[in-house]
């Protein structure tokens, strides 16, 4: 976030400027221009909503994620991590879609005049919940959702399919589909992005200048041709490929560290005999043979299937 967020800052800019008398020439125009303004703090404002909200999305979107896809019939397949993805972006989008109301808000501080100077996210999101209630607080919600299905499932198959490529991935190996992983989610949902932000940075209740996201899409078509879908996705896809190499190279990493402590082998049990004794079951037991194949999905050394694809590969279903 701390790397992500200015060039976040700048597409937020760039996605909301005035089409008829725009103020900025591009990315990098952009970012000058803000810090010109308004110093580096232009950049930086609007932080402390994704710093102190990214755990708990990345937790849901993680947690999901891992659990609809283990738990699929067919965990190895791309579209299990199809599915878990999009489900994880659905569910994420109630926590992130507030939150990244108050980041543009915060971040348009500047250019929008609200009366009222916000001293954080939480006041912000207080004060649109007194004003227009708890429907207020939900602006961009729809479009959150439109945006992660996609957003998400894009993700983690890309990430998937990028590791499936190498027989053991190193760490510059991972970083990279991690990286890709994030351009690729990118790409695939941008112009519901700016739909999404338009509509976070419009006004609430009477000023509103979109009644709903189609109005706000239409709208924006018929001022600016496809153009007005694109705007911003430099910036967007400069940020996406460092925040989401590291994003990746973290999560497995500390997986990896939770799975080598070995407390999850404990109920394999280490003697011969027993494993004698599981051996002897399996063959005689078909149901045994699936308990297995799962008691084998959760020790697997790292959080993605990839890993146990690669590692184990004789201890897989196929
Ligand atoms: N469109 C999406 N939300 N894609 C998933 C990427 C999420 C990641 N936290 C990022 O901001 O880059």
């Amino acid at each position: 976030v701390l790397v992500g967020h200015p060039l976040d800052t700048v597409k937020v800019h760039l996605q909301t400027d005035d089409p008829k008398n725009p103020k900025y020439k591009g990315t990098f125009h952009c970012l000058k221009t803000i810090v010109r303004k308004d110093k580096i703090r232009g950049l930086y404002r609007g932080i402390s909503s994704p710093i102190s909200g990214i755990g708990l999305v990345n937790s849901i979107v993680f947690g999901v994620y891992g659990n609809v896809q283990r738990l699929s019939d067919e965990p190895n397949s791309l579209r299990s991590h199809f599915y878990a993805g999009s489900i994880a972006g659905l569910a994420q989008s109630f926590v992130c879609a507030p939150m990244e109301l108050a980041k543009t808000r915060l971040q348009l501080s500047t250019q929008i005049d609200s009366g009222i100077k916000f001293t954080g996210p939480i006041h912000c999101l207080r004060y649109i919940k007194k004003t227009e209630g708890i429907r207020g607080a939900f602006k961009g919600l729809t479009a959150t959702v439109f945006r992660d299905i996609p957003g998400f499932s894009s993700y983690f198959v890309s990430y998937e399919f990028i590791m499936r490529q190498k027989e053991i991935p190193n760490v510059p190996y991972t970083l990279m589909a991690g990286g890709c992983a994030g351009i690729a989610s990118w790409l695939a949902c941008y112009p519901i992005d700016v739909v999404k932000t338009q509509m976070q940075a419009d006004a609430l209740g009477k000023n509103a200048k979109y009644t709903g996201f189609m109005d706000c899409a239409k709208k924006g078509f018929e001022r600016e041709g496809a153009m007005f879908f694109f705007r911003g996705l430099n910036s967007t896809l400069i940020r996406a490929f460092p925040m989401n190499a590291a994003c990746f190279f973290v999560v497995s990493w500390i997986m990896d560290l939770f799975n080598k402590s070995g407390m999850d082998m404990d109920h394999l049990g280490n003697t011969s005999s027993k494993i004698e004794e599981l051996v002897r079951s399996i063959i005689t037991d078909n149901s045994l043979l699936v308990q297995i194949i799962s008691t084998q999905q959760d020790i697997a050394p790292t959080y993605f299937t990839s890993n146990i694809y690669n590692d184990s590969d004789d201890l897989q279903p196929k």
